[in-house]
């Protein structure tokens, strides 16, 4: 089965409101393409996150849909596989990192492929720390770490909020660099949440810009960049141009949400 045809989340009239009241996510409707890598960028606590919970079924919308292959997530992620990669890796402390990236391909009944396993430890950056424990790894070592479980398991949707969040620049790119190939050549459909414009335009094909909360959609911004982007890119000025677009797009929906007499 195409992973990246069964893939495509439809969000419909989607919202939340917590309890008290709080009101994270006016009804949305947002489509992620099949096989594509979508940005959420929005400023803090506007609601990404939520949006990206409600997708991964770790969060009950209050209102509107959710489907993705066009038919109930759990069903179809059954079949095309979820793998989320968030800021808090949650590695377990008793596996290494091989450990843990070959308990994911266990639990969703894939053949340990020892050679692939070393393959995406050595892309990631952990070439030499297979064997070692979570809590012996940095911040930055660990989400890397959870980043390889995360691919492991060839998710037709691979759901990432702020992965990279305690990982160095450099390693930012490399991996901003080599891990949209992956998605490319695999056909993952890819959301990823993150506070870095540049980051947003470097790996996705689009970018959609959220509001202060509740999150409303403000902009929904093409990336058609060439592939594979070089570091390099980011200097020239169509990426400008883009990461420009962003930022205007934000600073948009600061203003239409201030107080009038604030402004
Ligand atoms: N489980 C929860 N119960 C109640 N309120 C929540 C819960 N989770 C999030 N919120 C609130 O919902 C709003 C949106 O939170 P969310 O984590 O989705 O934002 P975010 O855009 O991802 O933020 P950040 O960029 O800072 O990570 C915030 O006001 C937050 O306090």
């Amino acid at each position: 089965m195409s992973s990246s045809r069964s893939s495509e989340v439809i969000c419909k009239g989607l919202s939340k409101t917590y309890p008290g009241r709080l009101e994270a996510v006016r009804p949305m409707d947002l489509t992620f393409h099949a096989g594509q890598t979508t940005a959420l960028v929005g400023p803090s606590g506007c609601g990404k996150s939520t949006v990206l919970r409600m997708i991964a079924g770790l969060e009950a919308p209050t209102g509107g849909s959710i489907t993705i292959g066009g038919g109930p997530p759990s069903e179809t992620l059954k079949k095309a596989g979820l793998s989320v990669a968030f800021q808090d890796p949650s590695l377990l402390p008793w596996r290494s990192v091989r450990g843990n990236i070959e308990l994911a391909l266990s639990l969703a009944r894939r053949k340990v492929d020892a050679a692939e396993v070393d393959q995406l430890i050595h892309l990631v950056g952990l070439s030499g720390f297979a064997d070692t424990r979570p809590a012996e790894l940095s911040g930055g070592m660990r989400q890397r770490a959870a980043m390889a479980r995360a691919l492991a398991t060839r998710p037709g949707l691979l759901l990432l909020d702020e992965p990279f969040g305690a990982v160095d620049e450099l390693t930012r790119q490399q991996l901003a660099h080599d891990l949209p190939g992956i998605w490319e050549a695999r056909g993952t459909t890819t959301v990823l949440v993150t506070h870095s414009v540049s980051e947003a335009v470097m790996l996705c094909d689009r970018v959609v810009v959220l509001s202060p909360r509740p999150a409303r959609i403000v902009a929904d911004i093409a990336v058609d960049l060439p592939r594979p982007r070089r570091s390099e890119m980011r200097r020239g000025p169509a990426f400008t141009q883009i990461v420009e677009n962003v930022f205007a797009a934000l600073s948009d929906g600061m203003a239409e949400t201030m107080p009038k007499a604030a402004q």
